[in-house]
C-alpha cells in the first residue's frame, strides 16, 4: 500500500458503532419551540454504551440535517456546567511548548519550567507532572529526537502540534486495545472522508498522514494495523475524524495554546447563535488532572433542546463564517443567524448613519454598493471609499496577526495607521475587519507595557479596550466568556495606577481620572465578574479569570475606600457652611 495517493476510492466503513437507531423520540408538543426541530430527530442510544462520561442530564440523538448531537433532558440555567472532561488527548503547539507544561497545560508564569533532558522538546512544571506524563511521553521522547535528528532545519525540527497528538491517540488506541471503550470512541468521531475533493484538503490530508507515520517510525504500512489503521482509507478516516472533531486548546483567558480531541464534546452540532460554550477554565475547584474540558450554558436550555456550540469566531461575518463552515466542516450552516432576513441590518457589517442620527447603513459591497441608513433612509455618498477602506483593513489585518510573533513594532504600526482609516470611513465598532483590529491593536499595546509606562499608551490602551468591548456587545450575547475576558480586561487596565494623573482629575474625558477612574474600573470589574460567572461556570466561580476579577474588585473596593475616607477627611477640614453647600 502507497501513501501517496491517501484519497481512497473506497467505499464508507460499513464498521459502525453508530449505525443502530432505536424508534423516535416521545413526540414533542406542537407548542414547543423545539418541536418542529426535534420531529426529524431520534434517540441514538448505541453510543451512550460506551460514552461513559455522558451525564443523565444528556442523551445522544440524530437529525438528518446534522447527524449526531447531544440533547437536554432536564433544564438547564444559564452558567451551568453541562461536561467536564478529561480530554482524550492534547497537544501544545510549537510556539508553547516551552512556556506551558506538557502534563497540566498550566503556563509559566508562576514558576519556571522543567524541561525533559531526553528530547530537550516538552516541558514540565515539576516531577509529579513529567512522572504524570511519562507513560505517554517515553515513547513519544524517543521519536521527538530521530524526528530532530533528521529534520533538514532547526525551525522543522518538532513535529506540529497535530502530529504530536496524532502520534499520541494512535499510541493510546495501541496499548488501550482496539475494542477498549476509549478507542471506539475516537473511531466513532464522524469523518467526512468521502466529501474530501478540493485538492488543498486532499493535500493537507496527505501530507499529515505522511508526517504521522514518519513520526511513529514505521517502516512497513502494514505496522499500522496494530494501531487499528488497516488501509490508506483508514488513515484518511482517521485525519478527517482530527481535522473535524478538534478543538483548540486555551489558556483561561481564552488564548490558544494547541490541539484537544474528547469524542464526547465533539458530539455537539453548531451554530453561529451557539446556547453553549467550550472551554478550559482552570478553576481549581475538582482535583481532575488539567487540563479540563468544560461545556457551560450561555443561556437556559430547555429540556428537549439540543445544546449547540460554534466551531468558529462568530463575531465574523456570514460570508468568512460560512466559507470556513464549508471548507473544514463540510455543511452549510441554517442556523437562525445565518438565515436571517438579509434586509435585517448586521452589526458585523454595519456603518454608521453619515448624518448620525442613531442609524446605522449595512456595509456596501461590489454586489449591493447602495447603502441607506436603515433609520433616516440617507444614502452614503462614497460607497466606493468604503469599500477601498474595508479591504485595506482586511489586508492589515492579516499582514499584522501575522508580523505580531516576529516583528512586533511593524505590527502595531500597521493596526495604528489603519484603525483612524476605519473609523472615518464610517464602521460601527462592531464592524468586521475594525473589531478584529481593535482587539490585535489592544493585545499589541498591552505588551509594549514597561516599567515606564507612560500615561499615553495606558489612555491609548483603555480607548481601544473599550470600543472593542462595546463592538463585542452588539454582537456575543451577555454572559459570553469572551465578553467576560474583554470586560475584564478593560476593568483592569482602568485599575492600573496612572502614571501622571492630570491635576484636577478629568471627569469629562475618557477615560476620567482619579477617583472616577477608579470607579469605573470597580464597576467595569463587577459587570466582568456577572459575564464570567455565566460564561466558565457558575459552579467554576467563573474559572481562573472570574476568580483573579473578584480579587481585583476586592481591591479596587479598597482602593475606593481609601478615596471615600480620604476624601472625607478633606472635608472635615472645610468651614461648616461649606460643607453644608456640598450637603454633608
Ligand atoms: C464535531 S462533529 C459534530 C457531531 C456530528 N454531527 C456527528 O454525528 O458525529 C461536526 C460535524 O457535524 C455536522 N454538523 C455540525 N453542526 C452542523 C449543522 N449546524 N448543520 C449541519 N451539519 C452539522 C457536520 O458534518 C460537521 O462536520
Amino acid at each position: 500500500m502507497s501513501f501517496a495517493d491517501l484519497k481512497s476510492k473506497r467505499q464508507p466503513s460499513s464498521k459502525s458503532y453508530v449505525s443502530v437507531l432505536s424508534p423516535p423520540a416521545s413526540v414533542p408538543t406542537q407548542s414547543s419551540p423545539q418541536a418542529s426541530r426535534s420531529r426529524s430527530v431520534q434517540h441514538d442510544t448505541t453510543p451512550g454504551e460506551f460514552y461513559k462520561q455522558l451525564p443523565a442530564s444528556l442523551e445522544i440523538r440524530r437529525s438528518e440535517h446534522s447527524g449526531r448531537g447531544l440533547w437536554t433532558r432536564e433544564c438547564l440555567k444559564a452558567g451551568t456546567v453541562i461536561l467536564s472532561v478529561e480530554p482524550h488527548s492534547f497537544a501544545l503547539s510549537n510556539q508553547h511548548l516551552d512556556s506551558h507544561c506538557s502534563s497540566c497545560a498550566k503556563a509559566t508564569s508562576t514558576s519556571p519550567l522543567m524541561r525533559c533532558s531526553g528530547c530537550a522538546t516538552v516541558w514540565y512544571c515539576n516531577n509529579s507532572c513529567q512522572k504524570t506524563d511519562w507513560n505517554l511521553h517515553k515513547r513519544e521522547c524517543s521519536a521527538l529526537q530521530t524526528w530532530a535528528k533528521a529534520a533538514p532545519s532547526d525551525a522543522l525540527a518538532v513535529p506540529s502540534d497535530a502530529v504530536r497528538c496524532l502520534g499520541r491517540i494512535l499510541r493510546q488506541i495501541k496499548s488501550k486495545g482496539l475494542d477498549s471503550d476509549w478507542s471506539k470512541e475516537i473511531q466513532a468521531m464522524q469523518s467526512h472522508r468521502v466529501s474530501l475533493q478540493q485538492p488543498a484538503s486532499v493535500e493537507a490530508h496527505t501530507h499529515l498522514a505522511h508526517s504521522v507515520v514518519r513520526y511513529l517510525g514505521l517502516e512497513a504500512p502494514s505496522e499500522l494495523a496494530e494501531f487499528g489503521v488497516r488501509s490508506a482509507g483508514d488513515l484518511v478516516d482517521l485525519i478527517s475524524r482530527f481535522s473535524t472533531n478538534t478543538f483548540a486548546l486555551t489558556v483561561p483567558s481564552l488564548t490558544p495554546i494547541g490541539v484537544s480531541v474528547s469524542p464526547l464534546v465533539a458530539l455537539i452540532n453548531h451554530s453561529c447563535l451557539p446556547n453553549a460554550v467550550v472551554l478550559f477554565p482552570r478553576s481549581g475547584k475538582y482535583n481532575a488532572k488539567e487540563p479540563i474540558m468544560n461545556v457551560v450554558a450561555l443561556r437556559e436550555i430547555a429540556a428537549e433542546e439540543e445544546v449547540l456550540t460554534a466551531y468558529i469566531d462568530t463575531t465574523l461575518p456570514k460570508s468568512q463564517r460560512q466559507k470556513v463552515l464549508e471548507e473544514t466542516y463540510y455543511f452549510t450552516c441554517q442556523c437562525l443567524l445565518c438565515k436571517r432576513d438579509s434586509t435585517i441590518i448586521d452589526p458585523r457589517e454595519a456603518l454608521w448613519c453619515p448624518r448620525r442620527c442613531g442609524g446605522m447603513c449595512p456595509l456596501p459591497n461590489e454586489e449591493n454598493p447602495l447603502s441607506r441608513c436603515t433609520n433616516c433612509k440617507v444614502t452614503i455618498t462614497d460607497p466606493y471609499g468604503v469599500m477601498d477602506a474595508t479591504r485595506i483593513g482586511q489586508e492589515a489585518l492579516d499582514k499584522a496577526t501575522f508580523l505580531q510573533s516576529c516583528d512586533h513594532t511593524k505590527a502595531k504600526q500597521l493596526t495604528t495607521n489603519v484603525i483612524p482609516i476605519l473609523l472615518s470611513a464610517g464602521l460601527t465598532p462592531s464592524c468586521h475587519p475594525l473589531l478584529a483590529l481593535l482587539k490585535l491593536h489592544q493585545s499589541l499595546l498591552v505588551s509594549s507595557f514597561s516599567d515606564q509606562l507612560s500615561q499615553e499608551l495606558l489612555d491609548e490602551s483603555i480607548r481601544t479596550a473599550a470600543k472593542y468591548t462595546a463592538g463585542l456587545s452588539t454582537v456575543l450575547d451577555e454572559g459570553h466568556p469572551v465578553r467576560g475576558v474583554a470586560l475584564a480586561e478593560l476593568g483592569k487596565l482602568l485599575a492600573v495606577d496612572e502614571p501622571a494623573p492630570s491635576s484636577p482629575p478629568q471627569t469629562n474625558t475618557f477615560p476620567p481620572s482619579g477617583p472616577a477612574r477608579l470607579k469605573m474600573a470597580y464597576e467595569t470589574l463587577l459587570r466582568a465578574r456577572e459575564e464570567l460567572l455565566v460564561g466558565f461556570g457558575r459552579d467554576n466561580d467563573g474559572g481562573e479569570v472570574g476568580q483573579n476579577v473578584r480579587d481585583s474588585i476586592v481591591s479596587s473596593e479598597k482602593e475606593l475606600g481609601v478615596w471615600t475616607t480620604g476624601v472625607r477627611n478633606a472635608l472635615e477640614d472645610i468651614p461648616r457652611p461649606v460643607r453644608a453647600s456640598l450637603g454633608r
